[in-house]
């Protein structure tokens, strides 16, 4: 898939990983709506690129995903400034193993709803123009993270929900792509959380066994994840997969044949 004049949407666009994914689709050529519920380093990015990419680039937009009603109305506007989307990035996450409910509203629900919205809008079969879905997992959606179960579980969700979208896809003919990217630890805020006891909760005590796991996996920069976002992206051929993004390397999953 060639970027030129394509029309993405990226939750949690504001910072960090969801920052860097729609950095790389502007520099490829895409428009992009940036969607995040911190409105004032959204519209401070918005600036920045402005004045790297152009005005009429990109389009800030405040945006919580655990609300319906805000999601149908960031693609509203989107559709209205640049058209359909093509492209949709379900990527605002946070993690709170104490209010876990939250957690779950945003890591599993927000994607369920984006993606959902993405599929209502890009839908062949309803008159969309195709595209691609690409949520945002973890390697803790690959594997148990022990202290933060309940994040493990969201991210679990959505790396098997992501899998029976594509699957469906291939089924029904929507012609939409359906991936999910599944980083180790990379350096940005959410990391800030394994110190912070209110968002650890009752699984505080195992930050050492965190410490020995960013030990052995080590700490990857954004940039190095948005390049293989990149290539979910813009690879055809790609639906279904889940793409591990490693300090050593990447890897596509292999799922066992049950
Ligand atoms: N940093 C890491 O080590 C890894 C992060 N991830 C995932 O990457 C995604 C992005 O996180 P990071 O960039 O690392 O963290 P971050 O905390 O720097 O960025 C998260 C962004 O999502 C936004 N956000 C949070 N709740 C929101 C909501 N309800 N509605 C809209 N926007 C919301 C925040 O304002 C922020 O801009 C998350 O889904 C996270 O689980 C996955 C694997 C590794
Ligand atoms: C708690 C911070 C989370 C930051 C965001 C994030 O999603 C980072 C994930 C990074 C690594 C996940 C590693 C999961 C590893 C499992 O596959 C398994 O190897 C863990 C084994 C547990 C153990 O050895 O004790």
């Amino acid at each position: 898939m060639a970027l030129t004049s394509k029309v993405a949407i990226v939750t949690g666009a504001a910072q960090g990983l969801g920052r860097g994914f729609s950095e790389i689709l502007l520099q490829n050529g895409a428009k992009v709506a940036l969607l995040d519920v911190n409105e004032t380093v959204g519209k401070s990015l918005k600036e920045t690129f402005d004045n790297q990419y152009g005005p009429d680039k990109s389009l800030f937009l405040s945006c919580n995903v655990e609300s319906e009603e805000q999601l149908k109305a960031a693609f509203q506007k989107t559709i209205q400034t640049f058209g359909r989307p093509h492209i949709m990035c379900n990527n605002a996450g946070i993690i709170n193993e104490s209010n876990w409910e939250k957690a779950v509203s945003i890591n599993l629900m927000g994607v369920v709803r984006g993606t959902y919205l993405a599929l209502e809008h890009m839908n062949k079969l309803t008159g969309g123009q195709g595209g691609v879905v690409v949520n945002v997992g973890s390697l803790a959606g690959l594997g148990p993270l022990p202290c933060t179960p309940v994040y493990t579980a969201t991210k679990h969700g959505v790396v098997g929900f992501t899998r029976a979208m594509a699957a469906a896809s291939d089924i029904s003919g929507y012609g939409i792509r359906f991936n999910v990217i599944c980083p180790a630890f990379v350096q940005t805020d959410i990391l800030n959380a394994l110190y912070q006891p209110e968002k650890t909760g009752q699984f505080s005590s195992l930050i050492e066994n965190t410490k020995k796991l960013i030990e052995m996996y080590g700490i990857i920069e954004v940039p190095d994840v948005s390049k293989n976002f990149l290539q979910l992206v813009t690879d055809e051929t790609k639906n279904g997969e889940a793409l591990a993004v490693l300090q050593k390397g990447c890897s596509y999953v292999t799922f066992p044949a049950l």
